[in-house]
């Protein structure tokens, strides 16, 4: 096991969690050895003050650590300055979940990403080992010289243009894909949320699945789709990476491919940890707000979901649904509706309640008038509508017409069985 010392430096603007920070150290696979904190404004040569260098300096000479992680974001310039003075390998915390990323990405897709975002994070620091080694430095970037260098930094160049080319063929796929199950009438769902809410457990709970699920940061990383009926309508619902406090633009733009599930679903689903104090639940939920806003995923249709709640009391639940309320009003996002489940243990008839009632105020719905004159084939109708879109009356007779919310786009295959359509309304907004 590597062996880590951690430091964090805590100040008006940066909240840092250490608990999380150590999750995050766990989650990599590090015996934490020490961590030093420090409450200061950030110190432009080295992040941390001096006299705290020279405390971690002391502790690194005694304990002897693979690695000292910083859980702030260090500048190139910062990076450097430290590895100077102390001779050990630096990270921050980005680098330190790109490391748990590594260890989690099993698709070739999630493996692209994550060299990608690596490989995006290195090209700062080796040109900083570059304007150190023209100003005199002898060691440059882990202890290249300036020739290897340069080649280092052409090679990460090249390798990253290889990269998004191949993730864009990834993509293409990808909408192809989900082209083809539009076009055959499922809702889509996306799964979002801070790491670790219960995303995974939730779709194995809707799907029955068997996905791994674990308390530990970052389990899933690829992308799984799975399908379930509700009602008797087919949907599909995604699970994807979970999201972190600042998650940053180039971890944001390397998974793109992977959030965009998000951006193309019909409904996106926030999962919330609701057995979490309040003040980490609004802190997580923030930073959810704040990816979706990023990939412009915040005017879709979005049911809250308070997951766990068999960890704590229903006035607690109710309490935090009401919270939850009053900041996406004060924010004006438009939430359709907050419900609590246990996905653990199945409890999930709030979720079920409000996706109903949010699938049928999908702009793809509207309302027809559907006549079939062939009495035998009523029963393959009322199917074919059941799992499209809801029935909402039906009067038998000579010719039987029926009432019914569906799929705009499913109407061609409604006509093909030789029925009759009139659009009652305007699709909803
Ligand atoms: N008690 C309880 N535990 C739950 C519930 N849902 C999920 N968990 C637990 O929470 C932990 C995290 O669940 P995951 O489903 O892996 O969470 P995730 O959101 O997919 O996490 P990442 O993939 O890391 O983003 C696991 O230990 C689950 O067993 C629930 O309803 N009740
Ligand atoms: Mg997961």
């Amino acid at each position: 096991m590597m062996r880590a010392i951690g430091v964090i430096r805590k100040s008006r603007r940066e909240r840092i969690s250490r608990e999380e920070f150590e999750e995050l150290l766990r989650s990599a696979g590090y015996e934490v050895v020490a961590i030093l904190e420090q409450n200061r404004e950030e110190h432009p040569k080295y992040n941390i003050g001096k006299g705290k260098l020279e405390e971690l300096k002391e502790l690194v000479r005694e304990l002897q650590p693979d690695k000292v992680i910083f859980a702030n974001k260090l500048t190139p310039s910062q990076a450097y300055n430290l590895w100077k003075e102390l001779r050990v390998e630096i990270i921050d915390k980005w680098q330190l979940v790109l490391e748990i990323f590594e260890r989690r990405a099993h698709s070739k897709e999630a493996k692209l990403q994550v060299e990608l975002a690596s490989l995006q994070y290195e090209v700062p620091l080796v040109k900083e080992a570059i304007r150190r080694i023209k100003l005199g430095d002898r060691a440059g970037f882990k202890g290249m010289g300036e020739y290897q260098t340069q080649q280092y930094l052409k090679h990460i160049r090249y390798r990253m243009g290889k990269i998004r080319k191949e993730l864009e063929r990834v993509k293409a796929d990808r909408e192809v894909k989900r082209k083809r199950r539009e076009e055959v009438g499922f809702i889509l769902l996306a799964l979002a949320g801070y790491t670790n809410a219960g995303k995974s457990t939730l779709l194995n709970t809707l799907a029955g699945e068997e996905i791994e699920a674990r308390d530990q940061m970052f389990t899933t990383l690829d992308t799984t789709t799975r399908r379930f009926k509700l009602g008797g309508k087919r949907v599909l619902v995604t699970d994807t990476v979970g999201f972190i406090d600042g998650l940053p633009p180039f971890i944001v733009e390397a998974f793109h491919s992977t959030l965009e599930e998000i951006v193309k679903a019909d409904i996106v689903l926030l999962v919330l940890d609701v057995s979490e104090p309040w003040p980490e639940i609004r802190r997580k939920f923030l930073a959810s707000l704040n990816v979706l806003r990023e990939l412009k995923a915040l005017d879709k249709p979005m049911v809250v979901v308070l997951n766990k709640r068999d960890l704590t009391s229903e006035e607690d639940v109710k309490d935090k649904a009401e919270r939850i309320i009053e900041i996406v009003e004060e924010r004006g996002i438009n939430v359709s509706r907050v419900v609590s489940i246990s996905a653990k243990f199945g409890q999930l008839e709030e979720l079920y309640g409000a996706l109903e009632e949010v699938v049928l105020t999908l702009p793809k719905y509207g309302a027809f008038e559907i006549t079939v004159r062939e009495p035998e084939k009523v029963p393959q109708v009322m199917a074919l509508i059941n799992a499209i879109g809801e029935v909402l009356s039906v009067e038998y007779g000579e010719e039987t017409k029926i009432e019914a919310y569906i799929q705009t786009g499913m109407i061609k295959e409604l006509t093909r069985l030789g029925v009759e359509i009139k659009r009652l309304n305007q699709p909803h907004q």
